[in-house]
């Protein structure tokens, strides 16, 4: 079962920016990450999915509900850390945590203490004062406090250190754990790898890959990035029928699946080459493939 699903969204907002044709579908239960570069439109979508944005064209849904009709009741059921944090008018975090716990008729504040341990957060610091990474965890509290089933977190872990990313990585997968359906943006690609089952890649407004991480990171197809001696050589090994990317005058970066590992290497070896060096499979080095060599995914 979908729990969230957007079909054909389109957010035009002139000048090729905005989203344009988004088509994602995230299962129950399952965690999905939210990858690209700056401007790429991931804070459009998930505005989208929060009902702060009507789409020009298509349709939204959580739990089969119109995001945009249903925004109040959906909030119910979704804990939601914005990309650009503004608190209302409070002066501290605690007058912030209580004023959305009575939001959501949540009396036990239990959860949200263990979460603020965790974090090591001192809600009653003054708001206006607090650093970016004392308000993401003021955010991150309250998203999470009352155990809502899905998770919608746009850039969560922006101004967190090291450490506190970590202990978020495990509340995440802890969350997972619960059964809850996790849709998050990054920018941090080892933390999308640790807690997420499957991955979007967005560029330009358009989805360009959806993958799941196990594949991104199994060796059924091997990475490799050649040297040419001379940009002639790179040139013509572009010719080939082969998922290859140009990454300099002379660098080129190849995917290759196992079963035409030889192949490979046969072609390779009628060209002249300095370097040969294959690449980990990491979400990384696949965001890099991808976005330097434009594929699309409509
Ligand atoms: N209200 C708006 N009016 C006009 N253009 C907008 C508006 N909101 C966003 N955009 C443009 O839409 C594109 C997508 O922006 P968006 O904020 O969704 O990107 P993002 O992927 O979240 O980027 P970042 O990683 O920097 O947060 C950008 O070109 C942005 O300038």
């Amino acid at each position: 079962m979908a729990m969230i699903e957007l079909q054909n969204v389109t957010k035009d907002y002139g000048d090729s920016r905005g989203i344009f044709n988004i088509n994602l579908s995230i299962e129950l239960g399952e965690a999905f990450g939210f990858v690209g570069t700056n401007g790429a439109g991931k804070t459009t979508t998930i505005r989208h999915l929060m009902g702060f944005l009507k789409p020009n064209t298509g349709t939204v849904q959580i739990k089969n509900l119109d995001a945009w009709q249903n925004a109040a009741e959906i909030k119910q059921c979704v804990g939601y850390t914005p990309g650009e944090i503004a608190f209302p008018d409070v002066k501290t975090g605690w007058e912030f945590i209580h004023q959305q716990a009575e939001l959501l008729q949540l009396t036990d504040l239990s959860f949200a203490n263990q979460l603020i341990e965790r974090l090591q957060l001192d809600p009653s610091a003054n708001i206006k004062r607090m650093s970016k990474g004392m308000k993401q965890k003021t955010a991150i509290v309250v998203a999470l406090m009352a155990d809502p089933p899905i998770l919608i977190l746009d850039e969560p872990t922006t101004g967190l250190d090291p450490l506190m990313r970590a202990e978020f990585i495990q509340i995440i997968k802890e969350e997972k754990g619960k059964g809850k359906t996790i849709f998050m943006s990054s920018h941090m690609f080892e933390e999308i790898e640790e807690t997420c089952d499957k991955v979007a890649m967005i560029k330009e407004g358009k989805i360009i890959t959806i993958e799941a991480i196990s594949s991104i990171m199994s060796n059924e197809h091997q990475q490799f990035i050649i040297e040419f001696s001379n940009e002639q050589e790179s040139t013509r090994f572009m010719q080939e029928k082969l998922d290859s990317v140009a990454i300099s005058h002379t660098m080129v970066s190849v995917n290759i699946e196992n079963n035409i590992l030889n192949e490979f290497l046969a072609i390779l070896s009628t060209y002249q080459f300095d370097n040969l060096t294959e690449q980990n499979h990491t979400l990384q080095e696949q965001f890099y493939h991808l976005y330097s060599g434009g594929q699309s995914h409509d």
